[in-house]
């Protein structure tokens, strides 16, 4: 019997495994894809086990991950529902709600998660809800889910602003990321020197927040010398809309993932 059971091997997918092997052994995975090619990769390039079947994946496993896209959810789950008895099945699906999970899989424990790609390197962001307060189940979800990254336990009603926060925040993160990198190649950088400033700016300041537990403004402040550079920049982004355009990210990511649980 595997420990966890994956179906849905592509960027998700692999992220979770990734992480996962942090806390259990490769061997104690098993994962299926409609692309075979898919499984081999991850069988080759993660030691897990690997099957053309889904429902010998979830015969064989504890705890089963689904990582389909929202609309391959019946099709995956349909032909093998007899096989989820008495699973406990996490679901990452955007906007798949948990009694809707459950009319499918009736006799199975449901929890609806929802990771992020960081969860590749341990540094996830994870919202997580439960079909019911098992505890016991809690604990080994939470603690299994833990090696992705931090775990946040959340009312299903908000897992769609989670998805529209953090599920999808990465792709924020990502973009404003480029325009840095950009913003260096302007000014006469190369694209290396600029990435890896970029890039060890946005890890240095969600460092200081995570350390200091400072609100953001304050931190900000501390960057604005009076008469100096920084606040002629803050003008400009103010100007141009910076954080009104991620606040609108946030709802309508969030909106889409409403629309997707229709
Ligand atoms: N990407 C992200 O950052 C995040 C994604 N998610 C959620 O994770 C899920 C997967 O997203 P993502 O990894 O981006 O999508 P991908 O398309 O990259 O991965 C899904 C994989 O599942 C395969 N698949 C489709 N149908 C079946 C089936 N019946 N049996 C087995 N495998 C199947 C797909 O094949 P094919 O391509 O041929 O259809 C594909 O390889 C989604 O529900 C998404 O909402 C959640 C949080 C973050
Ligand atoms: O874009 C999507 O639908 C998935 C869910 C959150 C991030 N990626």
């Amino acid at each position: 019997m595997f420990k966890v059971g994956l179906i849905g091997c592509g960027n998700m997918g692999e992220a979770i495994v990734k992480g996962l092997s942090r806390k259990i052994k490769s061997t104690d995975i098993i994962v299926s894809d409609i692309n075979p090619e898919r499984v081999e990769y991850m069988v080759e390039k993660y030691n897990v086990a690997g099957s053309s079947s889904n429902r010998r994946v979830v015969e064989n496993s504890e705890i089963v991950i689904l990582a389909v896209k929202p609309k391959d959810l019946e099709e995956t789950v349909s032909p093998i529902n007899d096989s989820f008895k008495g699973k406990v099945v996490v679901s990452v699906l955007a906007g798949i709600s948990i009694p809707k999970l459950k009319n499918l899989m009736k006799d199975s424990f449901i929890v609806r998660a929802m990771p992020n790609t960081p969860a590749l390197v341990g540094e996830g962001a994870i919202g997580v809800s439960f079909e019911n307060d098992s505890p016991e189940i809690k604990e080994k979800i939470i603690d299994l889910l833990s090696s992705l990254g931090t775990v946040v336990e959340v009312d299903e009603k908000l897992m769609d602003v989670v998805t529209g926060l953090s599920g999808s925040g990465p792709a924020y993160v990502f973009m404003f990321i480029e325009g840095l990198i950009q913003g260096g190649i302007k000014g006469g950088l190369s694209y290396n020197q600029s990435r890896e400033l970029a890039v060890q700016t946005v890890l240095g300041a969600a460092k200081m927040l995570k350390e200091t537990g400072e609100h953001p403004s304050i931190l900000r402040d501390k960057v604005s010398s009076p008469g100096g550079t920084t606040i002629y920049a803050l003008h400009r982004l103010e100007e141009k809309g910076f954080k009104d355009a991620v606040i609108s990210a946030v709802e309508e990511a969030t909106k889409r993932s409403k629309e997707l649980s229709k």
